[in-house]
């Protein structure tokens, strides 16, 4: 076996009764055996054409001639820079595996024309583009290969030379892909997006990036027989086991670090998983990945968090809340083994861990804003070069400063429960030092805090901020691009595409009754420096 989990609990009676249950009801065999009823007769209908996942160590296995000998005749022709445009499922994996094996890969999960301008602009000459979505109808992802078709075509270059789509077979993708006479990848319709890792959407843009896919297939395959069996020395089990009973309890919070592995956005692959898929109901576990095991959040953590290490070093464990696991192994090997710990724990929290219900909420809500429908938000007051936006209900009259406003904001924050999700609407890579406001919010209200670029947590922690628990106040930041980008053939360009998500899904969570502030920025110059004082 090549991975293994350390927990804590501090009610390690609740803990083996859960184990105990799992263990009789045989659940880790069903699951391998694909047993859609596993997760109750509402939930049957949908794990029915889910459950493909837990064979993909040998059933991918065909794919990986054809990638290596794309892989050697795209580099045969120069072509060895890998832009990959895709969202939440079809991203996350390849991104995580391809810094495990230390390639390049250009991860392009924005609508934010300066980082979509900055990606084009970087080596189009060199560049190969994966378009991977499994439903084939995202606009994000509809958008970036619009972009990219015009700067192959306005360069003189022929796109199907370059574009290689992963999609779903019979999607409105492969239709069109396959007329334009691009190469096409299909998936396995009966994965799950952010299930599918080792599918097509996985393997297909890491193994052009250079990775080595069929190690990790292997790495995979090593851990199976250990995932697929009924006993309590079964890490996918106890891991499940574990999260879902603190879930229960009320700890229901998981603050994620990598503990010296090799591979530290595996976080981020786990983020999505977790929170799609039991964010809803009401119910769920928020992961909030931090920086590392001395970052706040994990020191000092807070009584409804359990503490989940991943890698090598583990830590010695002593949250707060006496709940904790720390899980190493291969990355192949844990990217498995969280699979069936999501779909465990989703049995124990009372979910189904298949569906996201309230994603499209926010889709539709941007739509609507696109197409005129939505209403245009009034901003609550300007403070320099920052506008303001409140939803109704709780911003103090009178506040005229973005301090004012932030501190009245954390102040709606429940002190057992609550928690903050700030939701940067920018360019991850030229803003980046922005996400250090995380830690520093930490401090500040002792409290959880995740952080999130705009649009991409929209397809992965957006489910839970929307249909799991209502204790989080959101915090969005927009800004004025350095130079908008047309979206080719489409009514809106790509800053109109992103003001437009950032709103709908504000709207979206404040018809809920939640709090969400946004500042926008008149222009991105410096954004952490220009929001220092109000979020420090
Ligand atoms: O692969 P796609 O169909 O483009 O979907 C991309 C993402 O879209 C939605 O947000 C889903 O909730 C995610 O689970 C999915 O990964």
């Amino acid at each position: 076996m090549s991975a293994g989990v350390e927990l804590v609990a501090s009610d390690k009676g609740a803990l083996e009764a859960t184990l105990d249950r799992l263990i009789a009801d045989g659940v880790a065999s069903g699951i391998a055996r694909q047993d859609s009823t596993l997760w109750g007769p509402a939930a049957e209908e949908e794990s029915a054409k889910r459950l493909a996942w837990v064979s993909l160590s040998s059933a991918s296995r065909h794919l990986v001639p054809e990638i290596m000998a794309l892989r050697d005749e795209l580099r045969a022709q120069g072509l060895d820079h890998v832009v990959l445009c895709g969202m939440g499922g079809s991203s996350l994996a390849p991104e995580v595996i391809c810094e495990a094996a230390g390639v390049d890969l250009d991860v392009l999960d924005s609508s934010d024309p300066d980082f979509v301008r900055t990606a084009i602009e970087k080596d189009l000459a060199r560049s190969v583009v994966v378009v991977s979505s499994k439903s084939g109808g995202t606009v994000e992802t509809d958008s970036q290969k619009r972009a990219w078709e015009k700067a192959f075509t306005d360069a003189r270059i022929d796109p199907a030379e370059r574009i290689v789509v992963v999609t779903d077979p019979g999607s409105p993708l492969s239709e069109a892909a396959t007329a334009a006479g691009y190469r096409v990848f299909h998936a396995d319709p009966a994965v799950g997006g952010r299930y599918s890792a080792l599918t097509a959407f996985g393997i297909v843009p890491s193994g052009l990036a250079g990775a080595d896919i069929s190690a990790l297939l292997d790495e995979a395959d090593a851990v199976r027989a250990a995932l697929e069996t009924d006993t309590a020395d079964n890490p996918g089990l106890a891991l499940g086991a574990l999260l879902g009973t603190a879930a229960r309890v009320g700890v229901d919070k998981m603050v994620l670090a990598s503990a010296g592995a090799p591979y530290a956005g595996l976080g981020d692959w786990i983020e999505q998983l977790v929170a799609e898929s039991t964010g809803k109901d009401s119910l769920g576990i928020l992961p909030v990945v931090v920086e590392s095991t001395e970052a706040p959040n994990w020191q000092p953590s807070t009584p409804d968090s359990v503490l989940v290490a991943y890698g090598p070093k583990a830590p010695v464990l002593s949250p707060a809340s006496g709940w904790g696991a720390v899980v190493d192994g291969s990355l192949g090997a844990q990217l498995l083994l969280w699979e069936y710990a999501t779909a465990i724990a989703g049995r124990v929290i009372g979910i189904n861990p298949f569906d996201q219900p309230d994603v499209e909420s926010a889709k539709a809500a941007a739509r609507a804003m696109l197409d005129g429908g939505g209403a245009q938000p009034e901003p609550a007051f300007v403070d320099g070069d920052v506008t303001v936006y409140a939803s109704p209900g709780w911003l103090p009259e009178g506040t005229a400063t973005v301090v004012e406003a932030v501190e009245a904001l954390l102040a709606q924050l429940d002190p057992q429960h609550g928690y903050v999700a700030v939701q940067a609407y920018l360019d991850r890579h030229r803003d980046a030092d922005l996400a250090m406001v995380r830690g520093r919010l930490a401090e500040r209200t002792g409290r959880p805090v995740t952080f999130g670029w705009g649009p991409r947590f929209l397809h992965s922690t957006g489910q839970y901020h929307k249909g799991g628990p209502a204790t989080g106040v959101y915090l969005q930041v927009t800004g004025q691009p350095e130079a908008d980008l047309a979206v080719p053939d489409r009514p809106f360009t790509f800053h109109e595409f992103l003001t437009a998500q950032a709103v709908g899904d504000g709207q979206v969570l404040a018809d809920k009754g939640q709090p969400v502030l946004r500042l926008h920025l008149a222009s991105t110059d410096d954004p952490t420096g220009r929001l220092g004082e109000a979020l420090g």
